[in-house]
């Protein structure tokens, strides 16, 4: 039978959500990953670092009973947001990121920024003490095509920040694009991405061929197969900028299956299987490891894990539920509309 062992992964970019949801999905992420960064994007959004403060110890009580998890807290950016209060958080070693979301760009992101001038403090003190921007790299102007909003966020906005601050340890967050991995290539030093399961492995004809399927909705918009395959070549590489970030994103099933659903996948239950089932296809499965536990704490200045985690290929597919069912509803699973035949050992 064949077996890989790598060093315990992390998530580098996780929606958690609060109450019923928190409690129904935080096992399927603590089952597999020994640490991740908790996006700020509740309603109302984790803006302070007393909120971060408060909304760890909800996760930490979710958390089933003799998992080890660590949540890794970030905020998020408002026009108001106060450097002091950021650097304090910083320093008491709670905050790990500041959260940038472009107002209207993704799930709860009115509260986001619309003027980058308004928090250039912010951005600057970051800098100065060495705490990463995690960025959701698309513009929200109406003419732009919503396929063309990361490429024009690279050049319009994030290039001419980083000229600006070049200090600013940016992360491009769940890159979508073959402009995005260039960018990351490009440039020298303080820029990294990270690179969500599902953009491995759908294109947007998942989407939108043989009829609309909800499930398979994000933000960014999963992009043209050359834009995949790209995105794939980046992961596989081992190259140190590259890391998971799996954007899982629950919805209850109501509110992705309807007139206007919402953004985001659940890929927490099944993401080691679907990448081992991706480096192998690629022949790199030898890069799994940076991929998924070296590269991202390298990169947040962080030890790898010292646990380790064998994953083993079975010969029968191995079967994961459709659906989470949680208190406030069901959530379904990703479905990457291939067998998995990698399961993850338990301990
Ligand atoms: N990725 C998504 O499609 N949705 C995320 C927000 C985000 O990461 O942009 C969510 O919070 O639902
Ligand atoms: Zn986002
Ligand atoms: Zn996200």
């Amino acid at each position: 039978m064949k077996t890989i062992s790598i060093r315990r992964p992390d998530d580098w970019h996780l929606h958690l959500r609060d109450g019923a949801v928190l409690e129904g999905v935080v096992g399927d992420t603590s089952r597999h990953f020994a640490r991740a960064i908790i996006m700020p994007n509740l309603v109302p959004p984790v803006v302070t670092t007393s909120d971060a403060k408060a909304y760890r110890e909800r996760i930490m009580a979710a958390v089933p009973a003799g998992d080890r998890f660590e949540p890794l807290m970030t905020l998020y950016l408002t026009e108001h947001t106060d450097a002091d209060d950021v650097e304090e958080g910083k320093k008491s070693g709670l905050i790990h990121a500041v959260k940038l979301y472009p107002a209207g760009a993704t799930t709860n992101s009115h509260g986001g920024v619309r003027d980058l001038t308004k928090v250039m403090p912010v951005l600057e003190r970051m800098a100065k003490i060495g705490l990463p921007l995690c960025v959701h790299g698309e513009v929200t102007t109406p003419d732009v095509d919503i396929f063309d909003r990361e490429a024009v966020f690279i050049e319009t906005v994030l290039d001419p920040l980083r000229k600006r601050l070049p200090e600013l340890k940016v992360t491009m967050e769940h890159v979508t694009t073959a402009d995005g991995i260039d960018y990351i290539k490009s440039s020298a030093a303080n820029l990294a991405g990270s690179i969500t399961t599902h953009h491995l492995i759908i294109n947007r004809n998942a989407i939108l061929v043989g009829g609309i399927r909800p499930h398979y909705y994000c933000l960014p918009v999963a992009k043209r197969e050359n834009h995949r395959l790209a995105l794939r070549a980046a992961a596989t590489s081992g190259d140190k900028r590259f890391f998971l970030g799996t954007d899982s994103a629950p919805h209850v099933d109501p509110l992705k299956e309807c007139g206007c659903g919402c953004a985001g996948i659940y890929t927490s239950v099944n993401t080691m299987s679907c990448l081992a089932h991706v480096f192998e296809q690629d022949g790199a499965l030898d890069k799994l490891e940076a991929f998924s536990s070296l590269n991202g704490p390298a990169w947040y200045g962080l030890a790898p894990n010292e646990e380790m985690m064998t994953l083993v290929r079975r010969d029968e597919p191995v079967v994961f539920p459709d659906k989470r069912y949680t208190g406030a509803g069901p959530i379904t699973v990703f479905d990457p509309m291939f067998p998995l035949h990698w399961d993850v050992m338990e301990e």
